[in-house]
C-alpha cells in the first residue's frame, strides 16, 4: 500500500476534489455535478432494446467450455459475468450491510477518514475526479491490504470488529478467486504460467466500495465517468438488483450490463490488456444513477506487485510483433495517474 502511494505521491488531488458532497441534504443537481444531458426517454428504451439484442455474456466457472468462453468474451467485450464463481452470497449480503453502515454514516463522521491527497486509501470521490469538469454523484471507500482497521476504528471505536472481520473475508476470498481468474485468462491466451511468476503476498490488489446515492435528475448526472480500470482485472459485485454499470461497444455504444442473480462482473483492464497484446481490451465502462434507491457496487482491483514487468506476449499465430513498450507496473500507474486516457496510446509502440 505505501509503494503505491509512492506512484501517485507526485500528483496529489486538491482536498476539494476529494471530499464529496453531503448528498443526503441534497434536493436537486447543483451547477457543479450537472454534466451535459445523458439521455432522454428515446434512448433509455433504446438502452433496453440494445440489452435484449446483444449483453454481455454470463460465464459459468464450471461449465467445461468455460475457457473458451473467456476467452470469447473478452475480445468481444473485455468483460462478462461470472457465475459459480465460489463466493459464498451470504457473504456479498454482509458486505452490503457493512458497506450501507458506512455509507450512512453521517457525513462529519465520513470526513473522519477523508483520502488523503497523495494517497489512494479512505474515503472520498473517485481519484480520477480531477480528469473532469464536473463532480460525480457517487462517493467510495478504498481499501488496500488492512488499511480498513485504521479507519473502522475512528469510525466505530467501540464496534469496529464486525466490519473488519467482513472485509477481510471478502478480500481473502477475491483474491482466490483473482488467482483462478488470472490461471484462466494466461490458459485462454497460451501464456505459459512460468513466464508470469509473482509471489501472492506482492500482488498489488484494492478494494473499492462505491456508493450511488439516489438522485433526483439521473439524466443529469454521472455516477462514476467513463474510464477503464488500471490493473489486470477487476471483480465486481452490484448490489441490490440496482442496474447502472455499463460498457462502451463499437457499435451499439453504452451498452447496461444488467445484475445477474448471484453473479459477479470480471472485466479487463489496462494491464491485461498489455500482456494480451491488445487481444483483449481494456473495457471502457461508467456507472449511471437512478432516482428510486443507493446503488452500491464493490470493486475488487487484482494487479501484478508494483515492481513486475509488463510486457506483452507475442508468441502466437498472425502477431506482428508487440504493440506495447514492456515496463514496471508502478511506471504504468504513475503515467496512468497523470494522464488517464492517454496513457494506453503513451506506452503504445509507434509503427
Ligand atoms: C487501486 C486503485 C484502482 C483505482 C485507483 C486505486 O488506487 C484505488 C481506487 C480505484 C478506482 C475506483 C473507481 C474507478 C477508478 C478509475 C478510480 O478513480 O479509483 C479506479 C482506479 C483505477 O482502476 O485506476
Ligand atoms: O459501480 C459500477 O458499476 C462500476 C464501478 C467501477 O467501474 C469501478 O469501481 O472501477
Ligand atoms: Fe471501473
Amino acid at each position: 500500500m505505501g509503494i503505491l502511494s509512492e506512484a501517485y505521491r507526485d500528483d496529489p488531488v486538491k482536498q476539494d476534489l476529494i471530499v464529496p458532497l453531503d448528498f443526503s441534504t441534497i434536493k436537486e443537481v447543483p451547477e457543479s455535478h450537472a454534466w451535459p444531458k445523458l439521455y432522454d426517454d428515446e434512448d433509455k428504451a433504446l438502452d433496453q432494446l440494445k440489452a435484449c439484442i446483444s449483453s454481455i455474456p454470463v460465464i459459468d466457472l464450471e461449465d467445461p467450455n468455460a475457457l473458451d468462453n473467456i476467452y470469447d468474451a473478452c475480445v468481444t467485450w473485455g468483460m462478462f459475468q461470472v457465475i459459480n464463481h465460489g463466493i459464498p452470497l451470504d457473504l456479498l449480503d454482509q458486505m452490503e450491510l457493512e458497506a450501507n453502515k458506512l455509507f450512512n454514516l453521517p457525513f462529519e463522521q465520513k470526513k473522519k477518514v477523508v483520502r488523503s491527497p497523495e494517497e489512494a486509501i479512505g474515503y472520498g470521490y473517485p481519484r480520477i475526479t480531477p480528469f473532469f469538469s464536473k463532480l460525480m454523484w457517487n462517493e467510495g471507500f478504498t481499501i488496500m491490504g488492512n488499511s480498513y482497521v485504521q479507519h473502522a476504528i475512528k469510525l466505530w471505536p467501540n464496534h469496529f470488529q464486525g466490519f473488519c472481520g467482513v472485509m477481510e473475508e471478502y478480500q481473502t476470498r477475491m483474491k482466490d478467486l483473482g488467482n483462478k481468474l488470472m490461471g484462466l485468462f494466461l490458459k485462454s491466451l497460451n501464456i505459459p504460467e512460468s513466464t508470469i511468476k509473482w509471489e501472492d503476498r506482492d500482488l498489488c490488489t484494492a478494494l473499492h466500495l462505491n456508493s450511488y446515492p439516489a438522485c433526483p435528475d439521473p439524466t443529469q448526472t454521472m455516477g462514476l465517468a467513463p474510464h477503464t480500470d488500471t490493473f489486470l482485472f477487476t471483480i465486481l459485485h452490484q448490489s441490490g438488483n440496482a442496474s447502472g454499470l455499463q460498457v462502451l461497444k463499437d457499435g451499439p455504444g453504452w451498452v447496461s450490463v444488467d445484475p445477474y442473480p448471484g453473479a459477479l462482473v470480471v472485466n479487463v483492464g489496462d494491464l491485461l490488456h498489455i500482456i494480451s497484446n491488445a487481444r483483449f481490451p481494456s473495457a471502457v465502462h461508467r456507472a449511471v444513477v437512478n432516482n428510486e434507491k443507493q446503488r452500491l457496487s464493490f470493486a475488487y482491483f487484482y494487479g501484478p506487485p508494483l515492481d513486475f514487468q509488463v510486457s506483452p506476449f507475442t508468441d502466437y499465430p498472425g502477431c506482428e510483433g508487440p504493440c506495447f513498450t514492456s515496463l514496471k507496473v508502478k511506471e504504468y500507474v504513475s503515467i496512468k495517474s497523470k494522464y488517464l486516457d492517454l496513457a494506453l496510446s503513451l506506452v503504445k509502440k509507434s509503427d
